[in-house]
């Protein structure tokens, strides 16, 4: 992760540089006014001016001014447009990181997680750099850049900053916590209320049926209060944040010149004149607003440090071994497992001593009780998973190890439901790949008695794909198309049929046997067995 973060820098030198101008320049044109005015005020009581240099001063006021906020926008939109490119950088080394991923991983981690990883902790992360780390640093250097000033125009002034700035900060970072924790509250309790409509909805029938609007109310009411006790909660600390800093800004000025007119040993340490005063309580003024920052960034950073530990244990994932491809053998059997066993994770085998034989042109059902592990001998088939013992065979070859550019023309796999890819119908079916040729897809289109369906619509095959076009049947001839259309030797069916009513049932069936002509096939469909017959092999009797 080091790594990614390094070469975004050094691939952006260039970038990094202007922004660390733009921050430079943010804390010059932040402090810089206050001085020009202190010099104006003093002019104008002395009364000894010159026409001239007031009015640039006062020009040159108003410039930095304007600017400051220009300036800060800047600075604000390379902070962010870094940010983008570290989080640019970290998720293509993810993207990459996932693609070498063992088949198990996606076992023992939720699509959820994951999806969460990529998201919302390299989110974090992206915060961790644009309003943590960076803005620190920079809200960092205007607090001390204002305090180099305040010394300079006033040493008791400066002392008085020292000693209440830390207390200023405790009492900033007492209530930011207070209102995360209430924000925090409120957003779990939203949430359950969410939660509870749809649920609501659901059931109404049944809610009308048993009486059970009162135990409802309650359940809504309580989740209601709660979140509007956050709320308040939330409210009363930044009701009362504001007061409290706007009068600890009084207090201090206030203290300053009764400590300054008090002695006039006072007088010299805290060194005023009218324009220092205007100036240095524009200084005290501007000071607060970097320290409010700053509490906020360190809660930034707390929880951008979860997200870090994450996305380490993710890059410390171990990476699939990359073998060398092996060359299907056409004389050799299109599928040999031999006494195979596999469970998932630590847990115990699915099934064990499994062994099957498949010849050229055979067509096998496998069957078995529900969980007997069918679907999960296909994942092996497919080299999606290693078995525990035993050896899977494909044409002679760890199927694992099938070069990625032969796999669609060893296997054609349909799943129980249809996946789509964002794309065209085409892309259905091409799964985007360039050597499928508009022939084939028409060809594997005709097989599933699909062809003229998908010319009937709007742009025919160029269509943008949306689940709305195909029926569940016709989705599923879909699926099938997909498989053949690069003419596998090698089909597998896995229990397509299962949520289709009779009459696509029948359909798809027909398709099926069209595909399966001339071709090895292993279903876990009954119905193909009872249509097509051929060879019967049970899964999960042998378990030890
Ligand atoms: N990703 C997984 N992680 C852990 N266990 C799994 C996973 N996938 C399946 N299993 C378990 O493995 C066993 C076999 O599942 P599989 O889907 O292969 O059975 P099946 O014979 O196809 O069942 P069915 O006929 O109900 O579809 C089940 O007990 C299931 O809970």
């Amino acid at each position: 992760m080091r790594n990614i973060f390094w070469q975004t820098l050094k691939k952006n030198g260039l970038l990094l540089v202007i922004l660390i101008a733009a921050i430079i320049a943010s804390i010059a044109v932040g402090v810089t006014p206050p001085l020009i005015l202190q010099y104006i005020v003093d002019s104008l009581v002395s009364g000894s001016f010159s026409a001239y240099p007031l009015l640039t001063a006062g020009i040159l006021y108003f410039a930095l001014n304007a600017g400051s906020g220009l300036v800060d926008a800047l600075k604000e939109t390379l902070i962010t447009v870094f940010g983008q490119k570290i989080t640019h950088g970290l998720r293509s080394a993810m993207c990459q990181r996932l693609d070498e991923l063992p088949a198990a991983y996606f076992v023992s981690h939720e699509a959820g997680a994951v999806t969460s990883l990529f998201v919302n902790d390299v989110d974090t992360l992206e915060n961790l750099f644009d309003s943590g780390v960076v803005s620190m640093i920079a809200d960092a250097f205007t607090i001390l850049s204002i305090l180099v000033v305040v010394f300079h125009l006033s040493l008791g002034l400066g002392i008085l900053l020292c000693i209440c700035l830390p207390l200023l900060f405790i009492l900033t970072r007492y209530f930011q916590k207070r209102m995360l924790q209430a924000q925090r509250d409120n957003r779990i309790a939203v949430g359950r209320t969410n939660e509870l409509i749809p649920e609501t909805v659901h059931n109404i029938r049944t809610i009308h049926t048993c009486q059970q609007e009162r135990y409802l109310r309650q359940r809504y009411g309580r989740t209601i209060r709660a979140s509007f006790d956050a709320m308040e909660r939330s409210n009363f600390c930044d009701s009362i944040y504001s007061p409290i800093i706007i009068t600890s800004c009084t207090v201090i000025i206030c203290l300053m010149m009764a400590l300054s007119v008090s002695s006039p040993s006072l007088q010299e340490i805290f060194g005023m004149t009218v324009g220092s005063v205007v100036a240095l309580i524009a200084y005290v003024r501007r000071i607060f607003s970097p320290l409010e920052s700053i509490g906020m960034e360190i809660q930034n950073i707390q929880s951008a440090v979860a997200g870090i530990g994450r996305l380490k244990d993710f890059f410390a994932e171990p990476i699939q071994e990359r073998k060398e491809p092996e060359v299907p053998d056409a004389a050799a059997a299109p599928l040999v497992i031999d006494d195979a066993a596999f469970g998932y994770g630590r847990e115990k085998d699915i099934f064990r001593h499994f062994s099957l034989t498949v010849a050229a042109g055979e067509m096998v059902t496998i069957t078995g009780r529900t969980g007997a592990g069918k679907s999960t001998l296909f994942k092996l088939i497919l080299g999606l998973y290693q078995p525990r013992e035993g050896q899977v065979r494909i044409f002679g070859c760890d199927p694992s190890r099938l070069a990625p550019a032969v796999r669609r023309q060893v296997f054609g796999y349909v799943e129980q439901q249809f996946h789509a890819i964002s794309g065209t119908v085409a892309d259905q079916i091409s799964l985007k790949d360039p050597r499928v040729t508009a022939g084939a897809m028409e060809k594997a289109l005709h097989l599933v008695g699909l062809w003229d369906t998908c010319c009937a619509l709007p742009q025919g095959l160029d269509t943008p794909f949306r689940p709305e076009l195909f029926s569940r049947g016709q989705s599923q001839l879909l699926s099938i198309a997909r498989a053949v259309v690069m003419n596998p030797q090698i089909l597998l069916f896995d229990e397509i049929t299962a949520n289709l009513d009779s009459l696509t049932e029948s359909q798809v069936l027909q398709a099926l046997q069209a595909a399966a002509k001339d071709r090895t096939v292993l279903s876990i469909s009954h119905r193909l067995y009872e249509a097509q017959g051929g060879r019967r092999v049970v899964i999960g009797e042998t378990e030890a």
